[in-house]
């Protein structure tokens, strides 16, 4: 069965408010998806004076995220379950050029906004989402439609240097762990007089949930 497209997502300049509404909802004949890719971008330090984010929350430093990857790998399901705890079942709507939305962590202490921006991956999109990545620093549920082996991605992630996790927005399994990392690595980074090293990989394998913990 082929997927149904919509538009979803709305221009940016409307996203102020820390984002629009993307819906998205299950479809029987759906394929496998390959793993949406997190990119980690520049952050803005404030460390004595907080700031307030779009969403009315303090915060001391705020940074970028992009996530990216191809149309359909669950990019913005990922980023739904990891704002709202909610997974989106139903027709594939596509997301139309870029969005974003606005989470507060608080990371040892400190309070980190991640400003994640929820790229479209249609081709047709490209120069839009790409024009975006400036500035910037920085599945698992459906084992059996799975199109990217395990070993595969941890290959890859292997020679980018970055740590590898599978995520499922259906199941929550790792969304939250994703973001947090992400967060970690960056608050230590911008934290030039930090006394104690973090190891991002470390930090991830001893987090990191397998396949089949979580199912709902
Ligand atoms: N089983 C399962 N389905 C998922 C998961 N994440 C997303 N989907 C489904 O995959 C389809 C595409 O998800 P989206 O998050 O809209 O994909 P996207 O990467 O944002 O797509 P574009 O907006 O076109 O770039 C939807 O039908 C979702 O319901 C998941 O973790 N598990």
């Amino acid at each position: 069965m082929s997927r149904k497209k919509a538009a979803k997502g709305k221009a940016p300049s409307s996203s102020s408010g820390g984002g629009g509404s993307p819906s998205a909802a299950s479809s029987a004949g759906k394929g496998a998806r390959s793993s949406p890719g997190i990119v980690q971008m520049n952050g803005v330090v404030h460390p004595s004076r907080p700031s307030i984010s779009n969403s009315s929350e303090f915060y001391d430093i705020a940074f970028k995220v992009m996530l990216v990857g191809d149309s359909g790998v669950g990019k913005t399901c990922l980023l739904v379950r990891f704002k709202d705890g909610a997974f989106l079942a139903g027709s594939f709507i596509s997301t139309v050029g870029i969005d974003f939305r606005n989470k507060v962590l608080t990371i040892d202490g400190v309070k980190v906004k991640l400003q994640i921006w929820d790229t479209a991956g249609q081709e047709r999109f490209r120069s839009v989402t790409h024009a975006y990545y400036r500035d910037a620093h920085g599945e698992a549920d459906a084992t059996h439609d799975r199109v990217v082996k395990r070993e595969d991605g941890e290959k890859l992630a292997k020679e980018f240097g970055v740590p590898f996790m599978e995520t499922s927005a259906r199941s929550g399994l790792n969304v939250e762990l994703a973001f947090t990392a992400v967060a970690k690595e960056l608050k230590h980074r911008s934290v030039k007089d930090s006394s104690e090293k973090f190891k991002l990989q470390e930090y991830v394998n001893k987090e990191m949930k397998g396949v089949g913990c979580c199912r709902s």
